[in-house]
């Protein structure tokens, strides 16, 4: 049964957000990984959820924050074990996402065989732009995200570069976890991801759909 809630603030609901890393080949390359052979996941709270207006924290124990500009799927319908015909269908919209990334903290998990949480999952580390309805975006396998730091641009890849298709994460994603209306799902990052100083000024965009823009604060103990 479809909800009376607005979906198009989904980022309301306390919904699951999960992430797929290493989805584009030059982005497991710079960062010196293997290139996966099935989704590598991982999840967010809905507390990493910031809006325009509200400024992104580096976060106390860290001193190298990364940006990660992505297309996020929003979930429109119940699904589990979806299948890859159906998987559209389960989209309602998209928004543009930062997968806000603690990389110090990162690589000391990745040597300990420790969870990500840390490095992935703080308070404001997953800033998302207005909610986009699916219409806007005929062919998500064919939109141009870019993101600039103090103006310079440090991220610009065409989602076609995508290793898993989105019907392949969708089915994927959804035999391991039920996929609920108002989760999202962050599609992972193009190469030119790095680090971002106290006052920067961080621009995403989807080219001819929107931008977004957060500021760089550092937290307070
Ligand atoms: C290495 C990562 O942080 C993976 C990730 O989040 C990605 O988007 O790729
Ligand atoms: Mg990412």
């Amino acid at each position: 049964m479809a909800s009376s809630r607005n979906l198009t603030r989904f980022w309301e609901w306390g919904r699951k957000i999960i992430c797929v890393g290493r989805n584009y080949t030059e982005h497991a390359m710079e960062l010196k990984n293997t290139i996966p052979t099935e989704p590598v996941l991982f999840l967010k709270p809905s507390s990493a959820y910031v809006r325009e207006g509200a400024s992104v924290l580096i976060p106390y124990y860290s001193s190298n924050l990364h940006h990660e500009v992505e297309l996020g799927l929003v979930i429109g319908k119940l699904g589990k074990a979806i299948s890859q015909e159906a998987a559209m269908d389960h989209v309602a919209g998209y928004v543009l996402c930062l997968d806000m990334t603690a990389r110090d903290i990162q690589e000391e998990c990745k040597k300990k065989g420790l969870p990500w949480t840390l490095a992935k999952a703080f308070d404001t580390s997953c800033p998302v732009s207005d909610f986009i309805p699916k219409e806007k975006i005929p062919d998500p396998h064919n939109i141009k995200i870019w993101l600039k730091v103090n103006d310079k641009v440090r991220q610009e890849s065409n989602t076609a570069s995508m290793i898993f298709s989105i019907p392949y994460l969708i089915s994927y994603i959804s035999k391991i976890i039920a996929l609920e209306e108002g989760d999202l799902i962050l599609t992972g990052t193009p190469k030119g991801v790095a680090s971002v100083q106290e006052n920067d000024e961080m621009k995403a965009g989807i080219d001819g759909i929107l931008s977004m823009k957060f500021t760089v604060r550092k937290q307070s103990h």
